[in-house]
């Protein structure tokens, strides 16, 4: 079959429609003998059954082995260059008590941005020295709460909260241990709004302001600085970014060493996962060894001791474990113009299919917020048909509500198929809405053929709930489907 004018120049028409691509899809995905999708022993057509669509999916095992993998790539690198590695979990991609019982389980420590972060990952048990705090606007009750429950380390993120962190620790007479974010001004390759190194962003202080902002966190005994912190961005496919950071912060790393100890050097998060088959993301060993070379390569060259390395990803954990199940409800032909190539001078048309599901943007923003590709199967059954170009929407009342801009999928997809999204683990859940009074879906993990909830989806009278205006009793729960 010819692809469709109307497709991205990257998007290939499949050879199967059917087929999970191992890059893109949890490692325990698969089809069963009826060509039904079935994740970690279960079948797509039971969990929206049991839980309604649609359903964040997590296999479990997927997540875990990812969690461990950068761990122990980490650790084996970093010994190869006579160093260690601390590998912080980003909380923000998708944090619950259970996710972060995983990840510790795993060896990871976690990474959370907010005092809501942290409220999840003490409810969980997690020892709060096994913590970072992040935050360009950190709130003084946030610092008052993550110095009183003694978490492992505050990333100070402007001048104003050397003051902060310090009171704080003074108040309750410990020693917090800090570190420094610095905006090194690499341009990572990724979205504008992915990119956190920019001059021109919130985040950090400048590589030129570091001397001496360092110099006045070590005039508070209550203070200890672990060294600095850069993240250049998400969804990064390169390590020439990274190695570019760590040069520049190299140079001021060394120079403050002549003024007291930098133990650390905290290097961010980013790397990039595959959410269509043609994305061929760097593998977690590959990426181990990159850091240990560029950081042992710049110890050298400054002629300083190679620092313990924190890393903080996300998206590399989490985002690949999940899958979204959909409902399809309507389906639309849609015919468009295809706008004629300087060589034909006539205009064309083309069709393309408009596939509507029962969730969209209040349950993943990134294809709206950053033009974000997904991929999508039917996932309730094996199809025989040709592949046709679909757009799948959500249900919302926006026109730029889409969920996979462009994807193939068997050219008879019909009302009540189940359809599945892969890779929706990071920056799905974490960013939903309630836009259009939508509730927010349940999260559910499965392992060895069984699922559970981790978070409950709301309810109507969820979403009722906090209205001012509404009266004592409830209006009747018109409950999920
Ligand atoms: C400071 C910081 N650390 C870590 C991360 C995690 O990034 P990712 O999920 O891309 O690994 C982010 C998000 O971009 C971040 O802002
Ligand atoms: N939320 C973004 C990435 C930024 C994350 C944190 N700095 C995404 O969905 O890709």
């Amino acid at each position: 079959m010819s692809s469709n004018p109307l497709a991205p120049s990257w998007l290939r028409v499949p050879a199967d429609a059917n087929a999970l691509p191992e890059n893109v899809w949890s490692m325990g995905a698969s089809r069963d003998s009826s060509g039904e999708l079935v994740i970690a022993g279960v079948r797509a057509s039971d969990l929206a059954a049991e839980f309604g669509t649609p359903l964040y999916v997590v296999d479990e095992a997927d997540a875990r082995t990812r969690a461990s993998r950068i761990r122990t790539s980490f650790d084996r690198e970093f010994a190869r260059v006579g160093s260690s590695a601390k590998v912080y979990y980003a909380g923000k991609a998708f944090l619950s008590t259970e996710v972060a019982r995983w990840v510790t389980e795993e060896g990871l420590n976690i990474d959370v941005a907010s005092g809501g972060e942290l409220a999840v990952a003490l409810a969980a048990g997690v020892d709060a020295a096994r913590l970072g705090l992040h935050g360009n606007n950190k709130s003084l009750a946030e610092i008052d709460r993550a110095v009183e429950v003694g978490v492992g380390a505050i990333v100070i993120d402007s001048v104003v909260e050397i003051e902060r962190v310090a009171q704080a620790a003074a108040r309750r007479g410990v020693v917090q241990r800090v570190r420094l974010r610095i905006n090194s001004g690499v341009h990572a390759s990724t979205h504008e709004y992915l990119a956190t190194a920019r001059e021109d962003q919130k985040f950090g202080i400048p590589l030129a302001d570091a001397p001496a902002v360092v110099a006045q966190i070590r005039t508070h005994p209550e203070l200890e600085f672990l060294g600095l912190h850069s993240h250049i961005g998400s969804q990064i496919f390169e390590s020439d970014g990274f190695a570019e950071a760590a040069h520049r912060l190299f140079d001021l790393h060394a120079r403050l060493l002549e003024g007291g100890p930098v133990p650390e050097l905290n290097l961010g998060g980013g790397f990039g996962i595959a959410y269509t088959s043609v994305d061929e993301p760097l593998d977690v060993e590959e990426i181990a060894k990159r850091f240990a070379d560029i950081v042992a390569e710049g110890a050298a060259s400054f002629g300083v001791p190679v620092p313990i390395v924190a890393i903080e990803p996300g998206r590399s954990v989490i985002g690949p474990s999940t899958t979204t199940l959909y409902r399809v409800g309507t389906i639309k032909d849609v015919e468009v113009t295809v706008p004629g190539q300087p060589e034909q001078a006539e205009q064309s048309s083309a069709v393309r299919k408009y596939v509507s599901v029962d969730g969209g943007m209040s349950d993943n923003i990134r294809p709206s917020l950053y033009g974000a590709d997904y991929s999508a199967r039917i996932a309730s059954r094996f199809s025989s048909a040709e592949p046709a170009l679909v757009r799948v929407a959500g249900k919302h009342c926006e026109s730029g509500d889409i969920v996979v801009h462009a994807e193939y999928l068997p050219a008879d997809v019909a009302p009540d198929d189940l359809l599945a999204v892969p890779a929706t683990g990071a920056y799905g859940w974490a960013m939903a809405s309630n836009y259009n009074y939508l509730a927010r879906p349940p999260v559910v993990a499965v392992r060895d053929g069984r699922a559970r909830v981790i978070v409950r989806g709301e309810t109507e009278s969820d979403l009722l709930s906090r209205d001012a205006g509404i009266a004592a009793a409830p209006a009747p729960n018109l409950e999920r489907e």
